[in-house]
C-alpha cells in the first residue's frame, strides 16, 4: 500500500504515475455494486450523495463496503490516529476488500470521496492510504466584478466546479446587481430572484461550499438607526432564503460611508446582534474602503482603526501592494499587524473588468509559496466570463489547498484536461496566446506565447535587421500558424463544453484570423528576402484583407462602453507578425520603387486638413467609436480652414460630437457630411449642455466622408478638445 501526505486538489502525487499504476497488480478493479457503511444520521450529508452519485443505482446490500466516517465515530475509530486532525482533513484507504473514507469532519469526508471520485477516472483504482488536508480554511471566489453577473446556470455550475476542487467559500457580491449595492440594497430581492439566491444556497450546500451574501451599502449608507435597521432586515430577509455567511464591502466608495469608526461600529453591531445571536452563521466578513497598500495611508489610521476596533472574529479582505498584485511574504508582512488579524486576501485575477476586451486564460503565477500561515483565505475575483475562468479557479484551488507542492504550470495543463479532455491540446494552444491584459491602469501584465517567444523574437530579429529568414524559427512560427487555426475551428466546432465555447467564441473567431494573418506575413517575407515580387503583391493584399476582418471582429463583438471589441495574441504574436507586415512592406518599396502603405493597423478612417496643428492628429477606433485625439493646444484655425474625415467605404454614422472648448461654435463653423451619392449637406450642431459640447445627428444615409469647417471669415482660436462619432 502506498500512503501519500497533504496531497494536492485534484492531483495525487502517486509515484509511479497513476496511469501505470493501474498496469500493477496491486490494484483494484473498480467496484460496479457498492454498499455503503456509514452512521445512521449521515445520510442526508452531502458526501453520501456524492458516493449515491459516483454509484447511480449501484448501491447494493452485498457490494464492495465503502466505510463511511468521521472522527468521533465508532465506526472508523480504529483509523483514529490516520485522520488528520486538521479541519476538512481526511483519511483514505482504498485496500482488496474494503474503501475506507473517514473524515475529521463532514467537509474532510467529502473531500475524500472527491478524492476517491478523481482516482475513478482511472482505468481501475490503485491501492493507496491517503492523508490529506487544506493549508488554508477558506479557498474559493468572490463575485465581484463590475460587468454583466453571472447567470444563475453559471453560478450553479461554478458550485459545482467548486465541490469538486475542494473550493469552500462564494462571496455573492456583483458590483452591478442593484440589490447587492446602492440604491436598492435595503430592499429584499424580488420573488424571482429570491428563488434564484434559495436555489444557490441549496446548491452550494450540496457542495460543501459556505455561500456568503454580501452587500455593499456604503455609497450612500447613513450611520443611522434607520439604515443599520434596514441592515439588519435586509440580513434577516436573506437568512430567510437560507444565507448562513454574510459579508459587507466598503469598497470603491467615496463620502461618509468611507468613516472607519463608524464602518466598525456597524459590523461589530451586526456582529453582536446578528451573527452571535442567530449561533449558525459563520464569520462575518469585510472589505475595507482602503484595500490595498497602494491605497492606504497608514498615518491616517483607517486601517488600524478596524485593526482595533473590529470584534477579533470578523475578518478583513485585502487585495495585497495594489488593486491588482499578486500576493507575497512582504505583502503580509505589512498587513496582518495592522489588522491585527491575518488578512483575507481577495485577489484580483482573472477578473478583466477593467481589459474587457481580452481573455485571461493563462497559468495562474506569482503568489507566494511560502504564506500558507499568513492568509486567513485566498479568494479570487473572476471574469465575467464564468467557464473562461475556471481555468484560473482549477489552479488557484490546487494553490490554497497546498501551496508549497503548487507548480504553476504543472497546475495549468491539468486545468485545461479537466475543462476539455477530448479537446486539451487545442484549448492549450488557445490559452497560451490569450493570456496578457494588454496595457492598463493597474500596470498588472501576464506572460503570453510563452513556448514560442524564442521562435518569434529570433524571426523578427533576422528578418527586421539583416532582412535575412531565420529557418528553425521561420518553420516554428509557421506550425504555430497551423495550430492556431487548427485549434480554432477544432474548439469553435466542439461539441463539449459548450458553455465554455459560448463564451469565449469572438476571440476563437479572432484567433483564428490572427493565424491566418500570421501565415500570409511569413509568405510576405519568404516572397520579399527572395525576390518573388509578382506573388509579393497579392499576398500583400490577403494580409491587409485579413487585416480589415480583425478590425471588423474588433468592433462587432463584445462591444461594451469600456474596452470594446476582442483582442487576441496581443502581446507577442501581433506585434511581431505586424512588425513583418511593415518591414516587409518597407523593403519591397525600396526594391520596386512602390508607395504600398506600410501601415499594419487597419484604419477604416482619414483625416485631413489644411490646419497644420490638426493635420497629424492620430485618429483611433474603440469598437464602433471613432475619435480624433484631442490636442492641449490653442488652434489657430485660418479662415476657411478644414479638418475632414474620410471612410474607407460608405457607412452609417450616428452621432458626431465635438469640443471647441468655446461657445457659440454653431455660428462660426459648419458641420457637412459627403452622402454616398456625392452629395453634401450640413448637419446642426446642437449644444449638448450648457458648456461647449456640440452634437450633430449623421442622419440614416451612409457617410463617405464629413468635414468641419470654419466659415467666419476670420481666424479663428479654439481648442480642439473632442471629435468624435459613432457607427450604428
Ligand atoms: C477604481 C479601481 C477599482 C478596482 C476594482 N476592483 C476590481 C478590478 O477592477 C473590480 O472587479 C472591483 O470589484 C474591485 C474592487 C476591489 O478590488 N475590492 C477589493
Amino acid at each position: 500500500l502506498f500512503t501519500l501526505q497533504h496531497i494536492s486538489a485534484q492531483n495525487f502525487q502517486i509515484q509511479p504515475t497513476p496511469q501505470q499504476y493501474v498496469t500493477l497488480q496491486d490494484s483494484l478493479e473498480i467496484p460496479l455494486q457498492v454498499s455503503l457503511i456509514t452512521d445512521k444520521s449521515y445520510e442526508n450529508l452531502p458526501a453520501v450523495s456524492l458516493v449515491e452519485n459516483l454509484w447511480k443505482g449501484q448501491i447494493k446490500e452485498n457490494g464492495f463496503p465503502i466505510y463511511l466516517g468521521i472522527q468521533g465515530d465508532k465506526l472508523v475509530k480504529k483509523y483514529k490516529k490516520n485522520i488528520p486532525n486538521k479541519s476538512e482533513g481526511y483519511y483514505l484507504s482504498i485496500e482488496k476488500d474494503k474503501i475506507i473514507v473517514a473524515g475529521a469532519d463532514e467537509q474532510g469526508l467529502f473531500y475524500g470521496i472527491q478524492t476517491l471520485a478523481q482516482l475513478l477516472t482511472l482505468p481501475k483504482l490503485p491501492l493507496v492510504q491517503v492523508t490529506d488536508y487544506p493549508d488554508l480554511p477558506y479557498r474559493g471566489v468572490v463575485e465581484g466584478f463590475y460587468g454583466t453577473p453571472w447567470s444563475q446556470d453559471a453560478r450553479l455550475r461554478q458550485l459545482e466546479f467548486y465541490g469538486k476542487n475542494k473550493l469552500n467559500v462564494y462571496l455573492y457580491g456583483p458590483k452591478d446587481d442593484p440589490y447587492h449595492s446602492t440604491p436598492n440594497w435595503r430592499k429584499p430581492y424580488p420573488p424571482q430572484e429570491a428563488a434564484q439566491l434559495k436555489a444557490l444556497v441549496d446548491k452550494a450546500k450540496e457542495n460543501e461550499v459556505i455561500f456568503y451574501w454580501a452587500i455593499h451599502p456604503g455609497q450612500d449608507i447613513r450611520w443611522n438607526t434607520e439604515d443599520r435597521d434596514a441592515l439588519m432586515k435586509k440580513f434577516e430577509s436573506m437568512y430567510e432564503l437560507g444565507v448562513r455567511a454574510f459579508a459587507v464591502f466598503f469598497d470603491d466608495i467615496s463620502g461618509e460611508g468611507t468613516k472607519a469608526e463608524k464602518q466598525a461600529e456597524l459590523l461589530n453591531y451586526l456582529d453582536d446582534n446578528f451573527v452571535k445571536v442567530k449561533g449558525d452563521v459563520a464569520p462575518l466578513v469585510m472589505c475595507p474602503t482602503e484595500y490595498n497598500k497602494s491605497w492606504s495611508d497608514v498615518k491616517g489610521g483607517y486601517l488600524t482603526t478596524l485593526g482595533d476596533k473590529l470584534n477579533k472574529g470578523i475578518q478583513i479582505m485585502w487585495t495585497g501592494d495594489r488593486v491588482i498584485a499578486c500576493i507575497d511574504k512582504p505583502s503580509m508582512e505589512f498587513i496582518n499587524p495592522l489588522l491585527k488579524r491575518k488578512a483575507y486576501i481577495w485577489w484580483n485575477f482573472p477578473v478583466s473588468d477593467y481589459v474587457r476586451d481580452h481573455l485571461l486564460m493563462g497559468p495562474v503565477y506569482g503568489n507566494g509559496l511560502d504564506i500558507k500561515d499568513d492568509m486567513a483565505a485566498f479568494v479570487s475575483n473572476p471574469m465575467e466570463r464564468a467557464e473562461a475562468s475556471k481555468i484560473a479557479l482549477y489552479s488557484i484551488a490546487d494553490y490554497a489547498w497546498n501551496l508549497e507542492s503548487y507548480d504553476s504550470d504543472n497546475s495549468w495543463k491539468r486545468a485545461i484536461q479537466d475543462l476539455m479532455p477530448q479537446h486539451a491540446k487545442y484549448l492549450e494552444t488557445f490559452a497560451a496566446h490569450n493570456s496578457d491584459l494588454g496595457e492598463n491602469g493597474h500596470g498588472f501584465r501576464r506572460d503570453e506565447s510563452v513556448a514560442l517567444q524564442p521562435a518569434l523574437k529570433a524571426l523578427q530579429e533576422s528578418y527586421t535587421k539583416e532582412g535575412k529568414i531565420d529557418e528553425k524559427a521561420y518553420l516554428e512560427v509557421s506550425d504555430a500558424c497551423q495550430q492556431i487555426i487548427l485549434s480554432a475551428d477544432m474548439l469553435m466546432a466542439s461539441k463539449t463544453n459548450r458553455p465554455l465555447i459560448e463564451e469565449i467564441k469572438p476571440w476563437l473567431i479572432q484567433f483564428k484570423l490572427v493565424g491566418e494573418y500570421g501565415q500570409q506575413v511569413l509568405q510576405m517575407i519568404q516572397e520579399q528576402a527572395t525576390g518573388k515580387t509578382e506573388d509579393f503583391k497579392e499576398t500583400y493584399a490577403h494580409a491587409q484583407a485579413l487585416q480589415v476582418q480583425m478590425g471588423e471582429v474588433d468592433a462587432t463583438y463584445n462591444q461594451n462602453p469600456y474596452q470594446p471589441g476582442v483582442k487576441s495574441g496581443s502581446k507577442c504574436l501581433m506585434p511581431t507578425f505586424n512588425s513583418l507586415f511593415e518591414a516587409s512592406t518597407i523593403r519591397y518599396n525600396q526594391q520596386q520603387g512602390t508607395q504600398l502603405d506600410t501601415r499594419a493597423e487597419y484604419q477604416p478612417y482619414t483625416l485631413n486638413s489644411d490646419v497644420s496643428q490638426l493635420a497629424l492628429l492620430p485618429v483611433r477606433r474603440k469598437g464602433r467609436t471613432g475619435a480624433v485625439s484631442s490636442s492641449n493646444e490653442v488652434i489657430l484655425w485660418q479662415s476657411n480652414g478644414q479638418l475632414t474625415l474620410a471612410m474607407d467605404y460608405p457607412r452609417t454614422l450616428g452621432n458626431i460630437v465635438l469640443d471647441l472648448g468655446t461657445l457659440d461654435i454653431e455660428g462660426k463653423f459648419v458641420l457637412e457630411v459627403q452622402t454616398a451619392d456625392g452629395n453634401w449637406k450640413t448637419l446642426e450642431l446642437k449644444p449638448a449642455n450648457n458648456k461647449t459640447l456640440l452634437v450633430a445627428q449623421a442622419g440614416s444615409e451612409q457617410v463617405v466622408q464629413f468635414r468641419l469647417k470654419n466659415t467666419s471669415g476670420t481666424l479663428q482660436k479654439v481648442y480642439f478638445k473632442r471629435c468624435s462619432f459613432n457607427e450604428l
